[in-house]
């Protein structure tokens, strides 16, 4: 590990699994890199500080009710964590930065703000304070640029999509198809509040000091390019995170089932299909209940994510039939959250049947596991896109949540030969994805320049 290097940078996480993983790694890749660090955070989804002794944390009140907490709407709770942490956070970063009574060089040691690109209100926060502020993008670099464009297609009347139209691609958005949009564009109820915010995050990530993307070149070519003719800013393309050389640990708001490890130390090599749809999906018990059939009946191991209160108006699985884990006789698993990375690295994992958040993705790509891509909502409909059509590491189930679409999708990338293909892409994949952090690499000389720049204010 490099030396101290006398400076402090501030993170701000989204509090959501899938934006906390990434601030939190990305933190240990800055502390490696010698600055401290300190993470503010909200009371509602705050990260466990015993996991980062290292860090120090600091909590502000985010207003949110229980119900609220509860709520399945992401814009809701977005738009109301934006409203209502603004206060809070000026007070906290304040008293932050204000200079220590004893020496006075506390000002000084505080380089800069990270913050996700989902907060709206930092930049003019850190303007006030002269504070240069970094955008963590949390989603692949290509889906940021097409978001930011949704309030435009809106009013080019995209929707509601002809069913002529549904497979054609998105002019702005490739490889988007026009059947995808609607996922993205939200509930009819949403579309006004979405488009607010959407402008609110585009009009508060042109005046940041650079962006930070949880992607690579690797992965991200186009987009990149593309991005400057939109922002003028510097743009940092460092990821994968969690494959950088830090020391492991974990961001989990959940306790991982340790079992998971030891049961597939029992199974076959490339014999497990690993099912996890995320931290925030959830799914109606029929589609539970289909998806719970067509495992069961392609006769292949399953270790399955269902987090408790994700089968909607259910506790957890007591809408299986009766007699349904018995029938399995040991080859089916499920568990309320799992250690994912170490599931993903075992070699009893054959495939990833996922919901194609941004964070899975990546980890899937990194261990080289070929997905089945059931996407649900946002960016995991571009994400899927590309599993399946630009990759082709991977299968999709065009939303098609049955059992014998399942059982069919698992068997083609488990027992036939095309997984064999599927699986010979990722492979490759992985490997130029993995270089990219290795020295020389796109990524880490990206993490370089990063640091070049954060040490230049
Ligand atoms: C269910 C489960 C999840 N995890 C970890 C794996 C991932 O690092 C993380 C989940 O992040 P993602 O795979 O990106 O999915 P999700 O929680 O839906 O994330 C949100 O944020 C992502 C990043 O912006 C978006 O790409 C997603 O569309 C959005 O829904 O939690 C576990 O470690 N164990 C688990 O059992
Ligand atoms: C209007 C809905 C559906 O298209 C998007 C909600 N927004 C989000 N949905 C899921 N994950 C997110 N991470 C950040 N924002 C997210």
């Amino acid at each position: 590990m490099e030396k101290r290097n006398e400076r402090r940078v501030i993170l701000f996480p989204l509090p959501l699994q899938g934006c906390i993983n990434p601030m939190l790694q990305l933190a240990k890749i800055l502390f490696t890199r010698g600055f401290s660090i300190t993470i503010i955070h909200t009371r509602f989804n705050a990260p466990k500080s015993s996991d980062h002794p290292l860090f120090t944390f600091l909590q502000i009140p985010d207003g949110l009710s229980e119900a609220e907490t509860q709520s399945r709407d992401v814009l809701l709770q977005l738009t109301l964590l934006n409203d209502n942490c603004e206060n809070p956070f000026r007070e906290c970063l304040a008293e932050l930065i204000k200079p220590s009574s004893d020496s006075g060089t506390e000002e000084r040691r505080i380089s800069c703000l990270i913050d996700d690109s989902g907060w709206v209100f930092t930049q003019s926060v850190a303007e006030s304070f002269n504070l240069p502020r970094f955008v963590l993008c949390a989603y692949k670099f290509s889906f940021f640029l097409g978001h930011l464009l949704v309030p435009q297609l809106r009013r080019e009347g995209f929707l509601p999509v002809p069913d002529s139209e549904a497979e054609d691609l998105v002019p702005v958005f490739p490889p988007l198809r026009k059947k995808d949009l609607s996922r993205i564009m939200g509930t009819r109820a949403q579309s006004e509040p979405l488009d607010a915010y959407l402008h609110k995050i585009l009009e508060a990530t042109k005046p940041a000091s650079g962006i930070i993307v949880l992607s690579c070149e690797e992965l991200d070519q186009d987009s990149l390019y593309e991005s400057h003719k939109v922002f003028s800013f510097p743009i940092f393309p460092i990821g994968p995170f969690h494959i950088h050389d830090v020391p492991a640990s974990s961001s989990s708001l959940f306790e991982p089932d340790q079992s998971c490890v030891p049961w597939l130390d029992k199974q076959e090599t490339r014999s497990v299909m690993y099912v996890s749809l995320g931290s925030i999906a959830s799914l109606s018990e029929s589609d539970f209940l289909e998806i719970a059939c067509g495992l069961r009946n392609t006769n292949q191991s399953f270790l399955w994510v269902v987090r408790p209160g994700s089968v909607r108006g259910r506790d957890w699985i007591e809408s299986l039939p009766s007699g349904f884990m018995e029938s399995l006789e040991g080859k089916g698993k499920i568990v309320r959250w799992a250690p994912q990375l170490d599931v993903l690295a075992h070699r009893a994992t054959g495939g990833f049947l996922t919901h194609n958040g941004w964070n899975s993705t990546l980890e899937s790509i990194c261990e080289g596991v070929p997905m089945i891509c059931l996407p649900f909502v946002w960016d995991q409909l571009l994400n899927a896109r590309f599993i399946s059509e630009v990759w082709r590491i991977g299968i999709h189930l065009e939303g098609r949540i049955e059992r014998r679409e399942i059982e069919r999708a698992v068997t083609r990338l488990m027992v036939e030969s095309e997984g064999d293909e599927i699986r010979g892409r990722i492979k490759v994949l992985r490997d130029e994805v993995r270089r990219s952090v290795k020295q020389g690499g796109s990524s880490s000389r990206s993490s370089d320049e990063l640091v070049d720049r954060i040490l230049s204010f």
